[in-house]
């Protein structure tokens, strides 16, 4: 039987149809290659599309439904076995909905509309590969094999493009639905099927009926696709965030949205003050000023001063700039808008400026306010500078920027305050009066400034209750010269985590000198084993950088030895840094010969030098070319000062000639040479207190100060008390 031509499609009748196709055409001899193909996948898609369709077209519910409903079987089963499965049922869709966003880490409703556009991709699949399409013949096959034998019941032009003829009554189709063929012009189809039939020999009345129709070919739907895709897709952004957020990695909701600024507003309840900064006491008397005039402005109009528009907070990583910031708002009492330099970066032109003047219309309906500007680097640079694609995008957000902190006039009741890492590339246009008044630098606090930054820090700690808080603070602020206020915090934190995990009640001294040591050196790597030969290669290399440091007056003393293996040094040692400023020739001199006790050390005791001493190395040929080039500390050379490269950065060009190239190389070296001969002569000396430093140092792992005062004997020179 030939198939009806609108039948329903399903799964069966899909893969019926091919195998069916290709036993007609066995039995009709000619088997065209397409057929042949076709049937090649049928049979790859067919396990999977039978699947999917029979899952789809069953109206059977699932024998679970059947006995949730079924109050006859809900009885023979037990009303408890119910509740239990279709708990445990819940709980196995939960264990599967948090393994699968464990795996993809979609809410609810992303998956929801994942899986309706992937059921509308699958449709769409399904109904375009397996529509019906009937089998394609030529004109002639069609006359000899098929209306010949009178097997054509009824023939139908479609478009005038193409014939599609269907069987007669009473022929076996269920094998093919239709055959089709192409034809030139609906006038010589006609003629030739008039010439065929007259040479068939039938009467007009047996001719067989045509008729002529037109139909969609899924033209009109493909034409119209497109536009539905954007549709759906402007859908989709709405609810889910737009894909123009996903590329700002912030603008949630509408996408028309994009110029918005995203600066955060936070009203009340700023519970940063003052007394949470600490160590930078200069910074706040400056910025108390912006903060008087905020809190009462008429005491400046009124004496004819204009007040303040903003400061530029700058200084290293972690020194407390939006601390500072958040404080100032804190004090004042008024909201504080924060938003960070890289978000008025887009790829689109004009979304910069727009997020500006955004950003300012924010502000101006909240004055008075303080406005934040983190990072103002991303925005602020230099103009003219660089080739980068979004350049003069970047250009734009600042000329906006500086328009609209002129258009703010002294009754406007804004403050801008904007932090940076890097003051050297910002426009000059943005530093100069009018628009940052004023420049606040926080470098890494001295050390009372660490101390009193640990006392902030220690306050919402548990100690034991021995802890003196103050002796404390000031015995972790000599630990940690240079830390910065976020590396004091870090190191507070840490010592909590220690003490955690170590299974005390509160945390002590010990804690935090274990947190300062794991800051600044890494995790201890107490597995990692060093060979007898290495270790006690390192034990000579440490014991020689001890010793020189205690007998060269003016260079930081160890404190701490160790052979335990941390981050990525097989041994560490502490020194006692001063926090200094200037340095002399003479200082600079110790400290050089300090870098290269390690290497001397190994040369005196083994004859041989090891690859451990190459960090030493770098940091005094360091040391050496900065005397002579930037400082202006060597006679040849004389009183000159060039940049020198930054790590990372090459200089592409020498700010000197050829011949003071190598008189400067000259100099360095005999400088390095200098070092190296007095710390060998030094060494060669005490060659039995590095001999019993290291000896000691292999026995113990770890040497502190009073075994040094014991096996050395205290410094000749006079020390602050740590
Ligand atoms: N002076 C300080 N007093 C107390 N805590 C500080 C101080 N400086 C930094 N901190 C601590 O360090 C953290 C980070 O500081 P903050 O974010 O203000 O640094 P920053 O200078 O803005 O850094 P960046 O330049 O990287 O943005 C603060 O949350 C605070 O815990």
């Amino acid at each position: 039987m030939w198939f009806l031509r609108n039948r329903q499609l399903t799964g069966w009748t899909l893969t019926h149809d091919f195998s069916s196709i290709l036993f007609m055409f066995r039995r009709c001899s000619a088997l065209p290659p397409r057929i042949s193909l076709i049937q090649r996948g049928s049979g790859r898609l067919h396990p999977q599309c039978l699947l999917f369709i029979r899952g789809n077209s069953s109206n059977r519910p699932p024998k679970d439904e059947i006995n949730k409903d079924d109050p006859l079987q809900r009885d023979r089963h037990g009303k408890n076995n119910e509740d239990k499965r279709q708990r445990g049922r819940r709980k196995e869709g939960s264990r599967w909905w948090t393994q699968f966003q464990e795996v993809f880490p979609l809410d609810r409703r992303a998956f929801q509309n994942l899986a309706f556009g992937a059921a509308g991709m699958a449709t769409a699949f399904v109904y375009f590969h397996f529509r019906e399409t009937g089998v394609q013949v030529s004109w002639k096959d069609f006359v000899n094999r098929y209306l010949s034998r009178g097997l054509v019941g009824r023939m139908e032009v479609v478009n005038k493009e193409y014939v599609k003829a269907f069987p007669a009554d009473g022929v076996n189709s269920s094998e093919v639905n239709y055959l089709w063929f192409n034809i030139g012009s609906v006038k010589s189809f006609e003629r030739n099927l008039e010439l065929v039939q007259q040479e068939m020999g039938l009467s007009s009345m047996d001719r067989i009926p045509v008729v002529y129709t037109n139909e969609s070919d899924g033209t009109i739907f493909l034409s119209v696709l497109p536009v539905l895709l954007l549709v759906g897709f402007f859908f989709v952004a709405t609810r889910q965030g737009s894909v123009v957020g996903a590329c700002s990695s912030r603008v949630k909701g509408n996408p028309l949205t994009v110029s918005e600024s995203n600066a955060r507003t936070v009203k009340d309840n700023i519970s940063v003050r003052f007394e949470d900064v600490a160590g930078c006491e200069e910074a706040k008397l400056e910025i108390m000023e912006l903060v008087n005039f905020l809190k009462d402005p008429h005491q400046y109009r009124d004496l004819g001063a204009k007040t303040p528009k903003g400061a530029l907070l700058s200084g290293p990583p972690g020194t407390g700039k939006t601390l500072l910031a958040k404080a100032t708002a804190g004090e004042v009492d008024v909201p504080f808008i924060s938003v960070n330099g890289s978000e008025f970066l887009e790829v689109f032109v004009g979304v910069g400026p727009a997020r500006i003047r955004d950003l300012f219309i924010k502000a101006r309906s909240v004055a008075p306010c303080i406005l934040f500007i983190d990072e103002i680097d991303a925005v602020g640079r230099r103009r003219g500078s660089g080739s980068c694609m979004n350049q003069s995008e970047q250009e734009n957000t600042l000329n906006q920027l500086l328009v609209e902190m002129d258009g703010f006039n002294s009754s406007t009741d804004i403050v801008v305050l904007a932090g940076t890492n890097r003051v050297d590339i910002l426009d000059p246009a943005l530093m100069r009066p009018g628009r940052f008044d004023r420049h606040i630098y926080l470098g890494p606090p001295d050390l009372n400034g660490r101390a009193s930054i640990f006392k902030v820090h220690l306050r919402p700690l548990k100690l034991y209750p021995s802890v003196d808080v103050e002796a404390l603070c000031r015995h972790l602020a000599a630990l940690t010269p240079g830390f910065t206020g976020a590396e004091i915090a870090g190191v507070c934190n840490e010592a909590a985590l220690i003490a955690a995990r170590h299974l005390h009640q509160c945390i002590n001294t010990e804690h935090f000198e274990l947190a300062v040591e794991r800051i600044i050196g890494g995790v201890e790597k107490k597995i990692q084993k060093l060979q007898l030969e290495e270790k006690t290669t390192v034990a000579y290399h440490q014991a020689g950088h001890a010793v020189t440091g205690w007998f060269l007056k003016h260079a930081d003393p160890i404190f701490k030895l160790s052979l335990v293996p941390r981050g990525r040094s097989l041994s560490s040692s502490r020194y006692l840094c001063k926090d200094q400023h200037l340095f002399s020739q003479d200082q600079l001199f110790d400290r050089m010969c300090m870098m290269l006790g390690g290497r001397v050390s190994e040369q005196v005791f083994f004859h041989r030098i090891t690859t451990g001493a190459h960090d030493d190395l770098r940091k005094a040929t360091e040391l050496a070319y900065a005397q002579v080039v930037q400082f202006g500390m060597n006679k040849a050379v004389g009183p000159v000062s060039f940049d020198l490269p930054q790590q990372g950065n090459t200089l592409c060009e020498r700010p000197f000639g050829e011949s003071a190239a190598q008189l400067i190389d000259l100099e360095v070296r005999s400088l390095i040479d200098a070092a190296f001969h007095r710390t060998y002569q030094l060494l060669f000396d005490k060659k039995e207190m590095v001999e019993k430093v290291a000896k000691c140092l292999l026995e113990k792992e770890i040497l502190d100060r009073a075994d040094l005062v014991k096996l050395l004997g205290p410094r000749p020179f006079k020390e602050d008390p740590i």
